[in-house]
């Protein structure tokens, strides 16, 4: 019998308490495990923690108790092998799209080293995820000349640029219409299927959480930890009418009851 390999992400029995002993306990007993290559997201009331979740995978905060292990190493400092989008896009003012998207290759290695000598490598590397986005011919403009829409796929081009294994998306089409919403889905889909890093993407969006996910966990209220997950059963290359069909609108309603029953859970000793 072959041995299953092991997970890429395991979180076991984490704990995180901001503040100090009498600070605020976000996280309590969170234990999950990612394998390489799957989509997961995370859903659950606000406030569960799920942000200090993707914190402590990405090696931003160490947690009060348990262990975060990413890619056969307990993670103790921010993590260089991932990339981040967060709900606002973050793009620095003073540089044009092109330049903001090259940013993490300034400061990740090996990319650091080399980027002077291979500059031009780069550089095509960083109009391809444009293109691939739908921003072919906005590498010069500033960040203000482009729409929300636009700065998010521009954010997500930079999240990707140095190839990061694994994905950490915190709601990161939340501030945008539902059009430009849907779209980004399908281009985060084709980025996936592309290049198939580990993604776990927290959401407040459950039709998003499905559509995107093979597996959605579920997060109680704070102290926050999983307490149930859905498996997804489409096969990708997925398309929009899929939410329209019964069948996934019941399992959208499903994850909405499961969240709704943990608001309604007490937590008496989250302080
Ligand atoms: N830096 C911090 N210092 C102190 N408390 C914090 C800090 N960050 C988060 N918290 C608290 O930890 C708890 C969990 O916050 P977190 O942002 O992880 O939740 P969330 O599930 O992402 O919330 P939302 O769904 O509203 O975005 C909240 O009570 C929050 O107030």
């Amino acid at each position: 019998m072959t041995a299953l390999p092991s997970p890429f992400v395991q979180i076991d029995g984490v704990a995180m308490r901001y503040g100090g002993v009498e600070g605020t306990l976000a996280l309590r007993g969170a234990s999950l495990d990612v394998g390489e290559g799957e989509f997961i997201a995370v859903v659950g009331p606000s406030g569960c923690g799920k942000s200090t979740l993707m914190r402590l995978v990405t090696g931003l905060w160490p947690p009060t108790e348990g262990t975060v292990i990413v890619a056969g190493k307990e993670v103790s400092g921010p993590l260089s092998i991932a990339g981040m989008a967060f709900q606002n896009p973050t793009l620095l003012p003073w540089r044009n799209i092109l330049d903001n998207v090259m940013l993490p290759l300034e400061v990740v290695q090996p990319h650091r080293r080399q980027l002077r000598s291979q500059r031009g490598h780069y550089e095509h590397k960083a109009r391809e995820l444009l293109k691939l986005v739908g921003l072919a011919g906005f590498e010069a403009k500033f960040p203000w000349q482009l729409s929300g829409g636009m700065q998010q796929r521009a954010s997500l081009c930079r999240a990707l640029v140095h190839d990061p294994r694994l994905l950490m998306l915190d709601e990161p089409f939340g501030a945008l219409d539902v059009f430009t919403r849907e779209d980004l889905w399908d281009v985060l889909q084709d980025v996936w299927m592309a290049r198939k890093p580990t993604v776990i993407l927290v959401t407040h969006d459950l039709k998003e959480a499905v559509y995107l996910s093979d597996r959605v966990l579920i997060m109680s209220s704070r102290p926050g930890r999983i307490i149930a997950e859905r498996t997804v059963p489409y096969p990708r290359r997925r398309s929009l009418d899929l939410t329209y069909t019964a069948e996934f609108q019941d399992i959208v309603h499903e994850l909405r009851d499961r969240i709704s029953d943990a608001r309604k859970a007490e937590a008496p000793d989250a302080r």
